[in-house]
């Protein structure tokens, strides 16, 4: 009997569009299906790879850089023979591409791949309702990732009016290649059918998740303490509008700075940061510490994409407060400027931290 090889889906889409909670969706409808995931974040702290890693235990995260300006293949291949290994019995291999990845880019690399356990699976395109005419007037290359799409998910459907819905969905079939389904999603909620053979749930999960996922942790670690830290050849988040980068690529444009601090941040500063960061700044994304009294051991997870702002409030994982760390990428950004905002936002005067001072924070908030 030949031997089945795992398909290797590419999950793509432009900042924001919702590619990790369409992603951690999968996670939590995959039945008795073992999906492998390899989250590629752009950035230097890796925020999708923590917004997944609670869902799964078979992740790689790419780690600091865009893949597809990655020089050689080998690290993407790394992480597929990782993953394809019999003994980790995964049936399907998600990508999560970064925001400013080249799908084809990533799709040429997985079919070059020697590897022959696997096969290219198709490339998902997320497309978000409510920012699509923007983006695409900024980006018209976004045309040409969706004639490559098998599968175009029109995201956040809720935020948009059902006619514009449906003129949406016809602008997306005229682009796309001819009988290229597109479904409406809210939240990524889309059937996992769609994208991969869903296998019924299996009775005794924890002897399976017991087989051989550690291995595969156990053996990224010892791979990430056996190299340097980066890329190499690739280019580093902060370091993509610095020339890596080849031309045309969607991401030469765009500035990302990443942040992080250990003391909490002051509600009211970052709120006044928040409401008045530049248009350019298209995305901010990672999560938050406050100091103010009943919010210490509280995780805010934000959330920034075009106009619109979100706190996602869950309890801090393992009680514990925890740092602030995020990434924020846009064009024509001054991220000096944008990092000097942000130092200003630690919080230094304990008097400060009264409940009263979440207030703004709250009014962006959803539990
Ligand atoms: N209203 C609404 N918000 C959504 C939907 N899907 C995702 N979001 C929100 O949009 C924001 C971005 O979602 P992500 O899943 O992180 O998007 P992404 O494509 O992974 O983002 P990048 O990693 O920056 O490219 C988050 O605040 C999500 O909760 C949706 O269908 N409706």
């Amino acid at each position: 009997m030949a031997k089945r090889q795992i398909p290797v889906i590419v999950l793509a889409g432009f900042l924001g569009s919702g590619k990790t909670t369409l992603l951690n969706h999968l996670l939590g409808r995959s039945g008795g299906s073992r999906i492998g995931v390899v989250v590629n974040d752009f950035g230097s702290i890796e925020i999708d790879a923590m917004s997944v890693a609670g869902q799964v235990d078979s992740m790689v995260s790419l780690g600091n850089g865009c893949l597809c300006c990655a020089v050689d293949t080998s690290e993407l291949d790394g992480f597929l023979d990782r993953l394809a290994r019999p003994a980790a019995r995964i049936d399907v291999i998600v990508i999560e591409a970064s925001g400013l990845a080249e799908p084809q880019e990533l799709i040429r690399m997985i079919l070059a791949s020697d590897n022959t356990s696997i096969v290219y699976g198709g490339l998902v395109e997320v497309v978000d309702a409510a920012e699509f005419a923007r983006t695409r007037a900024r980006h018209p290359e976004i045309d040409r990732h969706l004639a490559l799409a098998d599968l175009v998910v029109l995201n956040k459907a809720d935020r948009v009016p059902e006619d514009a819905r449906t003129a949406l969905r016809e602008e997306l079939g005229r682009i796309g290649r001819p009988g290229t389904p597109v479904v409406e999603a809210s939240y990524g909620r889309v059937d996992p059918e769609l994208l991969f053979d869903r296998k019924p749930r299996e009775e005794d999960t924890e002897a399976i998740r017991q087989l051989s996922f550690e291995d595969l942790v156990r053996d990224e670690r010892e791979r990430e303490d056996a190299r340097e830290h980066g890329h190499g050849d690739g280019c580093s988040g902060d370091g993509c509008a610095e020339g890596h980068c080849h031309g045309g690529h969607l991401h030469t444009a765009y500035d990302s700075v990443s942040f992080t601090a250990d003391e909490p941040m002051d509600p009211r500063r970052l709120m006044d940061f928040l409401d008045n960061r530049p248009d350019g700044l298209y995305r901010i994304k990672g999560y938050v510490r406050f100091g103010a009294a009943g919010h210490r051991r509280k995780r805010y997870e934000v959330h920034a994409v075009g106009d619109f702002l979100r706190f996602y409030v869950t309890p801090a994982a393992r009680g514990e407060e925890e740092p602030t760390q995020l990434v924020l990428i846009g064009t024509g950004i001054d991220p000096d400027a944008l990092r000097a905002g942000l130092e200003a936002c630690r919080h230094l005067a304990a008097e400060d931290a009264e409940e009263h001072t979440m207030w703004g924070v709250l009014r962006y908030a959803q539990a």
